[in-house]
């Protein structure tokens, strides 16, 4: 299967870096020149729990000729997602599948809109990736990647890739009830990620606080009890647990929030504590504690051009 991957950075570069260190033909789209440039001069720098190893990848920027991929990746912030895909429209035809999972709510809506949903595959992952720099990525500790066709036309395809990353040390099931799955990981993320970036930590300077540990439980009630709102059976205490992973096996992580507020780069608040508090709004929930972590977030954001 031919595999492009769009929006690399930090997590597209784990499991790029990944299915092509396991051998699959695996192409990265790199906008990004410098971290381009180290990746096809001296290889991808990959360092798991597995071992480290120096994988070579084709890398091409999103403008050059490339046939049409079977399967591409996003792996752009959300924000970024329609316009890294517009980007590469000539190496997407009929038969090409779009796979996401990104962070945030509604991205297999956005994805569909280019190839339709029979096309889609989307999920989660509790996957770490950290980009220590051009050409060098790191992730440690457990994590999970839970993916689905939204339609049956695509289940084989969905199937295959969860057997591909799991083969690379991806750990990958397909699961019917994605989008529980998703929700879960987004209540976690209204809570981790905002928290963290606020406070420049990791998920370990949660768990090792009382306060924060708290207030992320707190949040976390309030998302579910959004989704709950909106028809989905998400049970609190799987999202806790994933909380309580995080705190273990990523203690040393900075999650994505955190790497874009340390760039000065506009974060996912809107697909995440954004969407909560709009669905919350729609069905008269009270979201005091997703409201407060969007509106500090976006004081951060916009002191950017200030400090800059
Ligand atoms: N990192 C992590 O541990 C995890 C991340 N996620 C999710 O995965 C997604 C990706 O996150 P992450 O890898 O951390 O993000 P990064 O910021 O590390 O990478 C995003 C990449 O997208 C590129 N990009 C931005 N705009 C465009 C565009 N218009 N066209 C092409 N490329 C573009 C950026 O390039 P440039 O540098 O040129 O701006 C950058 O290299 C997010 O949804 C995140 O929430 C989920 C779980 C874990
Ligand atoms: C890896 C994880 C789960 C944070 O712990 C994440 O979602 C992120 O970094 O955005």
């Amino acid at each position: 299967m031919k595999l492009g991957f769009i929006g690399v950075g930090a997590l597209g570069s784990l499991f790029g870096g990944a299915l092509a260190d396991a051998g699959h033909n695996v192409t990265l789209v790199i906008r990004n020149e410098a971290h381009r440039k180290a990746v096809c001069h001296s290889g991808l720098r990959l360092v798991r729990d597995s071992g480290e190893s120096i994988v070579k990848i084709p890398t091409i920027t999103p403008t050059e000729i490339h046939e049409p991929f079977d399967a591409i990746f996003v792996f752009t912030k959300t924000g970024a997602s329609a316009e890294s895909i517009r980007a590469v429209s000539h190496m997407i035809d009929d038969a090409t599948c779009l796979v996401s999972v990104q962070n945030g709510l509604g991205n297999h809506d956005l994805l569909a809109g280019f190839v339709g949903y029979e096309r889609v595959i989307y999920g989660t992952t509790t996957a770490p990736a950290d980009l220590l720099g051009p050409g060098h990525v790191v992730s440690h500790g457990q994590h999970l990647t839970q993916i689905n066709a939204a339609r049956a036309d695509s289940a084989k395809i969905a199937a295959q890739l969860a057997m591909m990353l799991t083969g690379a040390d991806m750990p990958t099931v397909v699961n019917d009830d994605i989008d529980a799955v998703i929700w879960s990981k987004v209540a976690f993320n209204t809570a981790i990620n905002a928290i963290c970036a606020l406070v420049k930590g990791t998920p370990g300077t949660v768990a090792d606080s009382a306060y924060l540990s708290n207030l992320a439980r707190t949040v976390v009630m309030e998302s579910c009890a959004v989704a709950q709102a909106d028809g989905i059976m998400i049970d609190p205490q799987n999202v806790l647990a994933i909380i309580e992973m995080a705190g273990r096996e990523h203690r040393t992580h900075k999650p994505s929030m955190v790497h874009d507020v340390m760039a000065m780069r506009q974060t996912e608040i809107d697909a995440l504590n954004g969407a909560v508090i709009a669905l919350g709004k729609k069905h008269n929930i009270a979201t005091p504690l997703n409201e407060a972590l969007f509106a500090l977030i976006k004081g951060v954001e916009a002191q950017y051009e200030k400090n800059h």
